[in-house]
């Protein structure tokens, strides 16, 4: 099984990158979706946040008021740790699980679209990792678009991750973003194309095929030896 950390900014367009591999067939694990779940009324996640940041932080059905929560962590450093230190184990399971499910489904090749997957360390688990990369000017105008929030919320929102520069740095395939969505159909046939490639060794085996194949293989081996030493 190969695993493709999908990584980037916030609005470098990871989630315009996953839906290309989704419209090939290829799955996405959404860390943000698992980190919505694990935040839903009555869960483990929801009742430590609300433990330490207080019920102001709800809404009146008692869902998280997103937006709220998002204002106070956004500017505020300390808070953003203490949030990211609630809900990373809750997250890292929700993902592990939801790349079992494709597991046991038989996909060869699974993409886990994380924002933090260097700030949270998972980047060990992926190979290759790709960043989605955008020029700082159109990070911020796409950003604003999209939210429709001012632009000293959307610099918050930017300043609260590690550089971009940096995160390009760390990856095995860059895609820059910064032009038209022409462009970036352009280079993901090329990211296509590798991440497609023929699995590894160590990829294989990781895979359920391959771990069945290892399976039949010690199963096979007992059976010839128990039949060798019975008839000796
Ligand atoms: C603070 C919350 C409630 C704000 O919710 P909101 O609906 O406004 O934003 P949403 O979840 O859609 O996130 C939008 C983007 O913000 C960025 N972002 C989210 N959380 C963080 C964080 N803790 N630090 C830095 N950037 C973050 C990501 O790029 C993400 O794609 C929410 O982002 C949250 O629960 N964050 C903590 C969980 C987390 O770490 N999520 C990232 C998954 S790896
Ligand atoms: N090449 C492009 N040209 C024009 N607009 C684009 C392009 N790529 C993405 N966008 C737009 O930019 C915005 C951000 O893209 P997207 O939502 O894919 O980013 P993201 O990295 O998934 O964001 P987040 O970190 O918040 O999850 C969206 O409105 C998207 O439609």
């Amino acid at each position: 099984m190969r695993l493709v950390g999908l990584t980037g900014g916030i609005a470098s367009g990871k989630s315009t990158v996953s839906n290309l591999f989704k419209a090939n067939n290829i799955p996405v694990v959404d860390a943000d979706l698992v980190a919505r779940d694990v935040l839903k009324k009555g869960t483990g996640g929801w009742k430590k946040v609300v433990a330490s940041f207080g019920e102001e932080i709800l809404l009146a059905n008692g869902e998280v008021d997103r937006p709220k929560l998002g204002q106070i962590v956004f500017s505020d450093p300390g808070k953003r740790q203490l949030l990211n230190r609630i809900l990373a184990p809750y997250i890292s399971s929700g993902i592990f699980f939801e790349i079992l499910k494709l597991w046991i489904k038989g996909f060869k090749v699974i993409v886990l679209d994380i924002p933090l997957l260097f700030e949270a360390k998972m980047d060990k688990w992926t190979k290759p990792i790709i960043v989605v990369w955008v020029d700082p000017e159109t990070q911020l105008r796409r950003l604003v678009g999209r939210d429709g929030t001012s632009e000293e919320d959307a610099r918050n929102r930017i300043n609260a991750q590690m550089p971009l520069d940096i995160k390009r740095s760390k990856a095995d395939i860059v895609i820059d973003n910064s032009g038209s969505l022409d462009d970036l159909s352009e280079q993901f046939r090329k990211v296509l194309f590798q991440v497609t490639r023929p699995l590894t060794w160590t990829e294989f085996w990781l895979s359920r095929q391959g771990a069945f194949s290892a399976l039949a293989s010690v199963i096979v081996g007992v059976l010839i030896c128990r039949k060798t030493f019975s008839n000796l």
